[in-house]
């Protein structure tokens, strides 16, 4: 069998994070995390309230299904999750997109180390703070971006307080050549209150640059918003 977990597939829509932020793209969450982040603005993902939503699809139902919603609008597919890096049977999908000449960007933690990750052509690695409550390998993620050599991978960490940042500026140092994002962290990633939430977040992207300029031992960094929030709030599909 051949079939993937996805939890929903939408856009177009822009790449509201990291290395290609305000890429048009595609998007294909898939089911399922070895995570369980405090914060995580997708744990519907893994928590069990989205379990009717997931369908098992093949590889070209998957395609059907972007093309049903993208038409001949596109040529970036992003995958997230829940961890896609799970999922053997993405190689599938990985090899179809690549067939039709479309670009693929990943996310994962970087948990588990998948073959197919060589084929990605935009690979973000982020690990995570100590306000996720989770413990990063760093073993594996050697591992991981040692393997990752010639594959065009970026780290991004999110950041929501002064420990995740110190934790943030270690991952840095570790892997000083791997290009490096901090992202804001949305704490209210349930309210409705657009208005609210934006002000929130303007505030918190002011502290994560004030914090980073004044900081003489991260130089080769970018500081980014989690874009799609600011304009669409904690709306699911965008
Ligand atoms: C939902 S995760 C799915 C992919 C993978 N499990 C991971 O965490 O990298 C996608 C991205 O959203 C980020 N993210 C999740 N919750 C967030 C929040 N509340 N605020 C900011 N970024 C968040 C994650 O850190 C990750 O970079
Ligand atoms: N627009 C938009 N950009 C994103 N970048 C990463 C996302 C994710 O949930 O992985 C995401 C998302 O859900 N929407
Ligand atoms: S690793 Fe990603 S999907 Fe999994 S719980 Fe954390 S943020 Fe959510
Ligand atoms: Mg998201």
């Amino acid at each position: 069998m051949s079939k993937v977990p996805v939890m929903e597939i939408f856009g177009p829509t822009i790449q509201g994070e990291g290395m290609v932020i305000g890429q048009k793209t595609m998007f294909v969450r898939t089911a399922g995390c070895d995570y369980s982040c405090s914060w995580c603005d997708s744990a519907f993902t893994w928590d069990g309230s989205g379990k009717d939503l997931i369908k098992q699809m093949e590889a070209e139902e998957i395609w059907e299904e972007l093309v049903k919603h993208g038409g001949d609008g596109f040529s970036f597919v992003t995958i997230s999750g829940g961890n896609p890096a799970l999922l053997k049977n993405l190689s599938y999908l990985i090899q179809l997109l690549k067939s039709k000449n479309i670009k693929i960007g990943l996310e994962t933690q970087g948990s588990k180390w998948q073959d197919w990750f060589l084929e990605i052509d935009e690979l973000t690695l982020s690990p995570k703070p100590p306000s996720s409550g989770m413990t990063t390998d760093f073993n594996m993620l050697d591992t991981i971006i040692g393997k990752l050599q010639a594959t065009n991978t970026s780290l991004k960490v999110v950041v929501f307080d002064d420990e995740d940042y110190l934790y943030a500026k270690n991952v840095h140092l570790r892997y000083p050549e791997v290009p490096f994002f901090l992202q804001v962290g949305n704490s209210d990633n349930q309210t409705a209150d657009n208005q609210q939430l934006l002000a929130q977040l303007i505030e918190k992207y002011e502290w994560l640059i004030d914090k980073t300029m004044a900081d003489h031992e991260l130089t080769d960094v970018k500081v980014l918003p989690q874009l799609h929030t600011y304009i669409w709030g904690n709306k699911r599909g965008v």
